[in-house]
């Protein structure tokens, strides 16, 4: 089907309702994308990391931020004749999950999944690695250059537990090849294959820590792979590792017993652009626009979500996508 002619006429619902698009905006759009290769009118735009979506989406941070927090405290019960002096104290902590994925992955619908599937738990904050079955073959192969990190092969090494989503979208060679790749990056990690984000909730939740040594050495040999690049290390120093970006989301500090320094900086090939016009659009004109770019320019559009009045349409047009899928409805 033409993408100019889906744009507008596309009826598909968001699954389960879980794009909440509020407060109203109208003709609001944010693409996620390679900016040497989209020439595009804009309004505003910063160099971001593909995994920052949350920042800028403000159409779902309502209601799923980057991190859902809520918590399921533990306290250990104490017998009432207890002596103090063999009394435990109680266990405040919390059980913490953390979810991340490149942009699009699925991380909102395994979120809808765990929320709205009956298990008995107070959610605690939720938190696990999702891989795009679809698209994460050409994140992993996008070369960087020396010194900055490639983010998906970041975000799988730095997994537990690694949830290849969407695998409806694929056969089964390319998921046994990703796999693989994965393993390579990873091969501690528990690794589950999805559709729609529908994994058993014990996967997801009350996961234990991670190793932070290897992690490091995984992403390292995956850059040295790719491009020969190094990292400094010095086993006497604190581990702080920056990141080059210009967001807070995306932060690590680390320390251990030994150390070290590395400071590497993200994908400055991935950028965002927000457009935010005034009035209301011309529809023709629109979906010659949007049908256009997505023709020419899905591959290196990671991201996109957006909001549009429409001239003649009461209902405001809301839509996202992830490269070349799109997805869109008219909403009051
Ligand atoms: N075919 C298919 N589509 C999926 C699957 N999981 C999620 N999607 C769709 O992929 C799109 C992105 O899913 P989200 O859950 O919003 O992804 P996200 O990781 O939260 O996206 P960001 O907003 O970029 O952080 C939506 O249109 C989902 O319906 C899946 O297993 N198969």
């Amino acid at each position: 089907m033409d993408i100019a002619t889906t744009f507008i006429n596309c009826t598909t619902r968001w699954g389960g309702g879980c794009h909440p698009l509020n407060p109203p905006l109208s003709g609001v759009i944010t693409l996620f994308f390679k900016p040497s290769t989209i020439h595009t009118r804009s309004l505003s735009s910063k160099t971001l990391s593909p995994l920052s979506l949350a920042v800028l989406s403000t159409f779902k941070a309502n209601r799923f931020s980057r991190f859902s927090v809520s918590a399921t405290a533990t306290t250990t019960p104490q017998s009432e004749d207890s002596d103090v002096c063999t009394k435990i104290p109680p266990d405040n902590r919390i059980p913490a999950t953390i979810v991340t994925g490149f942009l699009g992955s699925g991380k909102t619908t395994l979120l809808n999944h765990i929320l709205t599937a009956d298990h008995g738990k107070r959610i605690a904050m939720v938190f696990v690695t999702l891989v795009d079955a679809k698209h994460a073959t050409c994140h992993l192969d996008e070369v960087k250059p020396k010194g900055v990190v490639n983010e998906a092969v970041e975000k799988i090494a730095y997994a537990d537990h690694i949830i290849v989503n969407k695998t409806d979208l694929v056969g089964e060679p390319e998921i046994t090849s990703l796999v693989k790749r994965i393993r390579n990056i990873n091969g501690m990690a528990h690794l589950k294959r999805t559709e729609f984000g529908k994994v058993d909730l014990e996967y997801v939740l009350g996961i234990g820590g991670f190793d932070l040594e290897r992690i490091e050495s995984s992403v390292n040999e995956e850059g040295a792979k790719d491009h020969d690049h190094d990292h400094d290390h010095n086993h006497d120093h604190d581990h702080n590792h920056d990141h080059g970006h210009d967001h807070h989301h995306h932060h690590h500090h680390h320390e251990h017993d030994h150390k070290h320094d590395h400071d590497h900086t993200h994908d400055p090939g991935v950028s965002s652009v927000s457009i935010v016009c005034e009035g209301s659009l011309d529809l023709e004109k629109a979906n010659m626009w949007l049908g256009t770019l997505l023709l020419d320019r899905s591959e290196d559009i990671y991201r996109m979500k957006g909001r549009l009045s429409v001239q003649g349409m009461d209902e405001r047009f809301v839509f996202q996508g992830v490269h070349d899928i799109f997805q869109g409805l008219g909403r009051n």
